[in-house]
């Protein structure tokens, strides 16, 4: 994390920026003229205007210049509650609705999301934030660390924000684990004694050196997961004389790295019942298991996750009904959906149909096309589906495309007779795409 300087995160072709402090209106002008140069993938503002003991860091035609000229280009506004107070004319803010009223008028300057960072709120036990989208509030709940090493806190949030986002994460958990690693480091540095100032420094690098710490804090999704996404489907099993719980612990056994139950033709009391054997099975592998299309199915059993398509229930009614914590994944065949999705809040798009497929009626065939213009477009990562198999799976992974994270499939692994046989052999030819790559 730093704190006078833009922080470039590249990948491939593309970036990632984060700003620090930012001292005079010439340098955010400078700025902006350099962002509009390079292909930016997103920008994370950190408005570095007040420090923590409460020292302006900025004169007023700075803070004009943020408003009206960096603002409009961000994808995330992080002020905390001083800097947000100053940021709108110096109103006071006390309460959690205070801080959602100032998101609300951040956002009227142009970002696309606005994180009011609660940390130097008194009196509570949490450290709460708030998150808007424009539409939706999110409160971020965390533990306040009671700790005198809080120097840099705000510049590391926004750091791991932005690495987050080229990871490829959407941009609501990419705030959750940004928050989650500042609120471990905290936890982790809370009785270091460096320096005689009123704050010290914590330890960015305490993974290093301790375990894990998971104080209310849950797994979030990898989007490594997405390599071999086994998707299942029950006429397949039927005709094979598996029942949903064997091909999922096939496919797992097999190396399936995710798992979706796509159960179009089955009863809600039956679907639930393998659903909750399926999440076991899952759970003691460590597989995410998603559910297709049914939100009550997987809020009952307790999925990881929701895939949903272009005429299911939309990304952003079932986050509001999963909460931030689960994995949404949704199907998109245009950059416009792929954006869309993004700022739903979905995880990961399905991209297809790559191939033709029988398995889906009337599913449009993008191509490796298609699959290029959402992979290039999208800022969440991406896996592929629509009639893939042991013969092309490996054409589609040399596409190397930077968001592409793997395959989804069904039928070349559910319709056959050895489930763990077929998943295995697919997960051989990917991972021999990926040692090439
Ligand atoms: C990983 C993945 N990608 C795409 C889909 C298709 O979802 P949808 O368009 O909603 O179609 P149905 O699967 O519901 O028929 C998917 N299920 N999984
Ligand atoms: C469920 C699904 N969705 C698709 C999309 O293009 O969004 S294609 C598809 C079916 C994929 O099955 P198979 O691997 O048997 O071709
Ligand atoms: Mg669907």
């Amino acid at each position: 994390s730093g704190s006078s300087s833009s922080r470039f995160f590249r990948i491939c072709r593309l970036t990632w920026v984060k700003t620090g402090m930012l001292p005079s209106a010439g340098i955010i002008k400078i700025l902006c003229e350099s962002l509009q140069k390079f292909p930016v993938k997103a920008l994370v503002v950190d408005p570095v205007m007040v420090s923590t003991s409460g020292d302006s860091l900025s004169d007023p035609s700075t803070l004009t210049y943020y408003r009206d000229e960096l603002f409009a280009m961000a994808d995330i506004v992080t002020p905390n509650v001083k800097e947000a107070s100053k940021l709108l004319g110096g109103v006071s803010l006390h309460t959690i609705a205070d801080m959602r009223d100032a998101a609300e008028s951040i956002y009227k300057f142009g970002p696309r999301y606005v994180l009011v960072k609660g940390g130097d709120m008194p009196d509570s036990s949490e450290a709460i934030d708030v998150f808007y989208d424009g539409k939706e509030f999110v409160e971020l709940r965390g533990h306040r660390i009671k700790t005198r090493n809080t120097h840099g806190t705000g510049c590391t949030l926004a750091s791991s924000i932005a690495a987050e986002l080229a990871k490829g994460s959407s941009m609501l958990n990419a705030v959750q684990v940004a928050k989650n690693f500042v609120e471990s480091a905290l936890h982790h540095s809370k009785d270091l004694v460096i320096g005689n100032g009123p704050q010290g420094p914590f330890d960015h690098l305490f993974r290093l050196r301790c375990p894990p710490y998971n104080i209310g804090s849950q797994q979030r999704f990898n989007p490594d997961s997405l390599f071999l996404y086994a998707v299942t489907d029950s006429r397949m099993n039927k005709r094979w004389g598996h029942s949903i719980e064997d091909a999922v612990k096939a496919a797992i056994e097999g190396g399936a790295t995710i798992v979706q139950l796509r159960e179009k033709d089955i009863e809600s009391r039956a679907f639930l019942e393998a659903a909750k054997a399926c999440m076991d099975i899952c759970k003691s592998s460590g597989v995410p298991l998603l559910i297709n299309d049914r939100v009550d199915i997987a809020l009952a059993c307790n999925a990881d996750g929701v895939h949903v398509g272009q005429s299911d229930i939309s990304a952003r009614e079932v986050r509001k009904l999963l909460g931030p914590g689960k994995i949404i994944g949704v199907s998109c065949k245009t950059p416009a959906q792929a954006e869309q999705a993004w700022r739903d809040g979905a995880d990961y798009l399905g991209c297809g149909g790559v191939f033709p497929t029988t398995t889906k009626a009337n599913n449009p065939t993008l191509g490796f096309e298609g699959l290029k213009a959402v992979c290039l477009a999208s800022k969440l990562p991406v896996v592929a589906i629509g009639g893939i198999n042991a013969t092309n799976a490996g054409s589609v992974m040399e596409l190397g495309l930077p968001n592409l994270k793997g395959v989804a499939v069904v039928s070349a692994l559910f319709d056959r007779e050895c489930v763990s046989t077929e998943t295995r052999n697919l997960r051989s030819i990917l991972t021999s795409v990926r040692c090439l790559a």
